[in-house]
């Protein structure tokens, strides 16, 4: 069956990855909804065209921080398989993607896939539209030769993964009992290796995602005019930002994570991580840890503090002498078994409500959560590793490694207890694809190999004893 993987098929698989990369679908930019709808049609489509039964679920509106509402992008979900005597796979993904500007600096349009030394540049490409694809290319591999499915293959294809999935875990309760009722398994994509060699990823940190507005005068105003005369926002909001160290302050976070077991700290030894490539990998000189356990400890399993951006603040080049009236910082907590998205917002807004109060400044303090998504943890223990053990040593000739994501997929953990049934994530991605970044790519290899990768563990799965949930 690999070898079909030859000629005609990757055209057919550049051509989709292609046409998917084209379609803007930036889940964060309302005025790009148009797009994402038509990405969930053309996903749809795709298929539809294979012969899925393919629904395009509606899942609402979207409230936006101004108070209007707008359509959420539609879920797609698609069956193909109802044998009652083979496994059912639900794969999930999603084919929205993150704002990017060619004058960010990418070197490329990034939405025209072009393909450099064998890697394909574009938004998207990675995070997470070619492994969304590897899974139909699986699909369509069997169906070219004319070979039974080993498994009953379902997908769940939905369009804000990269806003905190909005309007799917309720979309998720609401079809437990029919959509999800015969499903054995949830397999996720949605990460990437941490090295050269292929892994599996047993666990994601959560997220929660914050805006804090300091608001002011009715207006902005000229800084050689008032400067000096008003209490300036952005002088707040730096203040209770504020901390150089770049670890978070807040009382209870740190107090409620798991601590780290020494099973743990032995496998993150054992992790084969260079700590040269990785610096050389995102350009700088000094990590904020020296010692790889240390390092991926942090990455994978402690809480992270990121302030992403401070809307209203001026940005554009030149320079306008200008007190902006109103600011908002954007920032993240990454969450890690055992802190609660509920907890956080409480402990954050206190905290942040504590040191505005301090500075005795007329201006107003608004705290918002906008995502709340817990982590997740799998156990490496379950048939579905060991079957994505003997898939990886039959493309790859190697042993995976078994890690953690820093990143978050916010459905994972729903899907988990929401269905009760077990979830393995096998990324395809690339340790160096630049996810979210300038110059986000997939590499050919990953992405045909991937390909056959999942080819394989269909087969894989297709073997596990039927009583294993
Ligand atoms: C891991 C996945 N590819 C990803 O990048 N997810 C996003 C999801 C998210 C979390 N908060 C907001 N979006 C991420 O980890 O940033």
């Amino acid at each position: 069956i690999y070898n079909c993987m030859e000629g005609d098929f990757i055209y057919v698989c550049m051509y989709a990855l292609r046409e998917w990369v084209a379609i803007e679908s930036d889940s964060s930019n309302v005025l790009k909804r148009p797009d994402l709808h038509r990405m969930m049609e053309t996903t749809a489509q795709k298929l539809r065209l294979m012969g899925g039964t393919v629904e395009l679920v509606d899942i609402g509106e979207q409230e936006l921080p101004n108070g209007q509402t707008l359509a959420l992008p539609k879920v797609v979900t698609a069956t193909f398989g109802t044998d009652p005597n083979k496994h059912t796979v639900c794969v999930y993904g999603h084919v929205d993607v993150q704002p990017a500007k060619l004058e960010d600096g990418w070197a490329t349009d990034p939405y025209n896939l072009t393909d450099i030394n064998g890697n394909l540049y574009g938004r998207g490409a990675s995070d997470n539209k070619a492994p969304v694809l590897a899974w139909i290319h699986a699909v369509e591999a069997y169906q070219a030769l004319s070979m039974e499915l080993p498994v009953n293959v379902k997908f769940v294809i939905e369009g804000m993964e990269e806003t905190g999935s909005n309007g799917l875990d309720a979309m998720i309760l609401a079809q437990r009992d029919t959509f999800f009722s015969d499903v054995d398994y949830i397999i996720i994509s949605d990460c990437g290796w941490l090295s050269r060699r292929p892994a599996l990823t047993y666990g994601t940190r959560g997220n929660c995602y914050f805006f804090a507005e300091v608001e002011g005068p009715k207006q902005d105003l000229h800084s050689g005019v008032y400067g000096g005369t008003v209490i300036e926002p952005m002088t707040d909001l730096i203040g209770i930002l504020g901390d150089p160290s770049g670890k978070i302050l807040i009382p209870g976070i740190r107090e409620a994570v798991a601590p780290l077991s020494d099973e743990e700290w032995k496998m993150y030894q054992d992790i084969q991580f260079d700590m040269d490539s990785y610096k050389n990998k995102i350009g700088v000189t000094q990590l904020m840890y020296s010692n790889k356990v240390d390092l991926l400890a942090h990455m994978w399993r402690y809480p992270t503090v990121s302030v992403h951006g401070i809307e209203g603040a001026f940005s554009d080049s030149g320079s306008k002498t200008v007190i902006p009236a109103k600011v908002t910082a954007k920032f993240s907590i990454r969450q890690v078994p055992n802190m609660d998205p509920a907890m956080v917002k409480k402990q954050v807004t206190d905290y942040l409500h504590s040191v505005f109060a301090k500075r005795k400044s007329p201006n107003k303090l608004k705290v918002t959560m906008v995502i709340g998504a817990k982590p997740w943890l799998a156990d490496t223990q379950h048939p579905l590793y060991e079957a994505g053990k003997a898939a990886v040593k039959r493309v790859f000739d190697m042993d995976p490694d078994l890690i953690r994501e820093g990143g978050t997929i916010p459905i994972a953990r729903t899907f988990q207890d929401v269905t009760g049934k077990s979830i393995i994530m096998m990324p395809i991605g690339g340790f160096d694809d630049g996810l979210h970044s300038q110059n986000e790519k997939m590499s050919r290899y990953n992405y045909i190999e991937g390909t056959k990768l999942f080819i394989a563990y269909l087969n894989e799965v297709s073997q596990i004893k039927k009583t294993s949930v």
